[in-house]
């Protein structure tokens, strides 16, 4: 091996992410460098390339982070090796963000040119600068006709304290711009600085299961060399393993001969079981181990919690391994196994966020072929016990019983919101009316504010973002973050079905507005409830009081009614489609309950917003 041809390759990796806030354009503009550098062919190119899970395509967005190696030829006459890597914008996935930023030098932080700087531009530079990256500013869609990248420019020297005299302007949409951009990331993002000759230390950052490789772990390499055939200890579990194959994405799976110090690529060893590894492990030699791993990342505390349970109890063990192999390939998804007496066996599944559940119900159901039933999602309530214990309650059905504890406490969140002036009202009114406390406002520039309120992160977690782009025409931005605990009069409410309370369908609420949910949830469920061939009683209560009350009528449904005789296929279809609905369907006692039901809590909050 000749260690100068590797200095010299090293000298030429440029290693970066790509961050912005929602919909700025990462995605478009790592399309135009792969594109730009051949990297992909013509006919394989498609728009955000990148983002290459059904679900980022169906819904447009990046969830994932992904990287990818790019080989660029530079003005120089150098062939430079770029380590993109592609991160998603939402605030449920910055965890994926600070990830990919640990593996990297640089990060290319993209603003919107009519838009200016966002709440996650801002969350997202901090998060660079705390990883000590160095930071290229990037102004896109300067193609707009309502692009003003001067006041963009005020803005990320003005708010984000960044020189932005030398910030690239591009069009990720029609690539002006981006030659320019290479020859900055060349000129402007340090290589990475590792020791060839010291044993193997690596870090990983993200990793997946995949049916014939077993587990693909995607790697930084910071200290040493690997390569097939080499003997590799995950440190934190003590496993050893051999390396079957190194590579890089590009965006398709490339085998390299080995990856070096600054290598950013992947390795496979056979890891079958994903319980081995975990993502912030670091990897080493197991003949010549390092002494210390690296510092690795931080967990990020679950959200928002919700039951999940296989429509067919006995698909549990495939539940279980369904949300093992995810977890593989989403470190902040949380679970444990949980039992209800309404639903059976399932798992307590903690989330970043409700976007964040959405993903992972989705990939559930599309990548490992999965039917549930979610319950409402919960926050993660403090009980004080009367011996003043504190009980963790991340399901509404596990409060005790009034009198068993002095008070309930519920997580507050600081809430950032950056809009233009003539919103500040609506914003103001929404948050009013989310139980939020003013704190202050600032006037970030002529035209635009930010208004900073503590609020529930109950009430922030459940529809607030959504109405709050309805509220400002989508011109708000928001970031938030948890500020503690506080006593806010909260009660447990049941919901009984035949004079049985269903556990999964208990929620918590504050206690003026107990008996109004209370009764929309009775309505609700009265209206998602099919009749069935006996009378139904559904009842909300607190304790033992009845606080609402309603009663589904008996009746048969046959689907079948509008039939002639003469038609079997089509008697036949309407009958599947009725099984098939039934499916999401769970028997509580004799009822039978559908997936829509266990949702209500949050549906009741739409119509409140909507009836106001
Ligand atoms: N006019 C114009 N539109 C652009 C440009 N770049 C991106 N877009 C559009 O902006 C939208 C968002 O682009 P994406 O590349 O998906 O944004 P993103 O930042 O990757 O989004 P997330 O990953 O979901 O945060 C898409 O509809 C793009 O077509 C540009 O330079 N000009």
């Amino acid at each position: 091996m000749d260690l100068d041809k590797l200095k010299e390759y090293q000298k030429h990796i440029r290693n970066f992410s790509i961050v912005a806030h929602i919909d700025h354009g990462k995605s478009t503009i790592a399309d135009r460098i792969l594109e730009l550098t051949d990297t992909v062919s013509e006919r394989q190119m498609k728009n955000q390339l990148l983002d290459d899970m059904p679900l980022e395509r169906q819904r447009g967005i990046t969830i994932k982070l992904n990287s990818v190696e790019v080989k660029y030829c530079a003005k120089d006459g150098e062939t430079y090796f770029f380590h993109l890597i592609d991160t998603p914008g939402h605030v449920d996935f910055s965890y994926e963000v600070s990830r990919s930023l640990v593996a990297c030098e640089g990060a290319l932080l993209i603003v919107d040119a009519s838009q200016g700087v966002q709440a996650q531009t801002l969350a997202n530079t901090y998060l660079a600068m705390d990883s000590d990256l160095e930071i290229l500013p990037v102004i896109n869609k300067i193609d707009l006709p309502s692009a003003d990248p001067d006041m963009c420019k005020d803005e990320i020297e003005e708010m984000l304290g960044l020189d932005a005299t030398e910030a690239v302007e591009v069009s990720g949409k029609t690539g002006k711009g981006i030659p320019d951009l290479l020859e900055r990331i060349v000129q402007d993002i340090p290589a990475p600085s590792g020791d060839l000759k010291a044993p193997l230390k690596a870090l990983i950052f993200d990793s997946k299961y995949d049916d014939y490789r077993g587990v693909v772990l995607s790697v930084r390499i910071e200290d040493g060399i690997v390569k097939p055939g080499d003997k590799i200890r995950i440190m934190n579990t003590g496993k050893d393993f051999e390396v079957t194959e190194v590579g890089v994405s590009s965006p398709y799976p490339v085998k390299k001969e080995m990856l070096v110090a600054g290598d950013v690529g992947y390795i496979t060893a056979n890891i079958k079981s994903v319980r081995e590894t975990r993502v912030g492990d670091t990897i080493t030699s197991s003949c010549n181990p390092t002494a210390t791993p690296l510092p690795g990342y931080r967990q990020i505390p679950p959200m928002v919690y919700s039951g999940m349970y296989p429509v067919d109890n006995q698909k549990y063990d495939d539940l279980k391994e369904a949300l093992q192999k995810l977890q593989l390939n989403d470190a902040a998804l949380e679970f444990e196994p949980e039992t209800s007496q309404a639903l059976g066996f399932g798992f307590r599944c903690g989330f970043l966020g409700l976007l964040h559940m959405d993903v992972v119900q989705e990939r559930l159901e599309q990548e490992f072929g999965m039917q549930l039933i979610m319950t409402a999602p919960s926050v993660d309530y403090h009980a004080i016990m009367n011996d003043g214990s504190v009980k963790l309650i991340d399901n509404p059905s596990d409060l005790p019983d009034a009198g068993e504890y002095q008070d309930v406490q519920e997580p507050f969140v600081k809430a950032e919101i950056m809009v233009p002036n003539d919103f500040v009202g609506a914003v103001m009114e929404l948050c009013q009316k989310k139980h939020g406390e003013f704190q202050t406002m600032d006037y970030l520039d002529k035209f635009r504010v930010n208004v900073i309120y503590k609020m529930p992160l109950a009430d922030i977690i459940y529809d607030f973002f959504d109405d709050l782009k309805s509220f400002t025409k989508g011109y708000a931005s928001l970031d938030y973050e948890i500020i503690g605990y506080r006593s806010t009069n909260l009660v447990k409410i049941d919901m009984l079905l035949n004079h049985e309370p269903v556990d999964a369908l208990s929620f918590i609420a504050h206690n003026d507005e107990a008996q109004t949910r209370a009764r929309q949830m009775t309505s609700m469920l009265k209206k998602l409830i099919p009749r069935q061939n006996f009378e139904v009683d559904v009842q909300g209560a607190i304790g033992a009081k009845i606080i609402s009350r309603a009663t589904i009528k008996p009746y048969r449904k046959d689907v079948t009614w509008k039939i002639h005789t003469g038609d079997p296929d089509r008697r036949a279809k309407l009958l599947e489609k009725q099984r098939k609905g039934k499916k999401r369907m769970k028997a509580i006692g004799r009822v039978e309950v559908p997936q829509d039901a266990f949702m209500a809590v949050l549906k009741m909050d739409d119509d409140d917003i909507k009836g106001k």
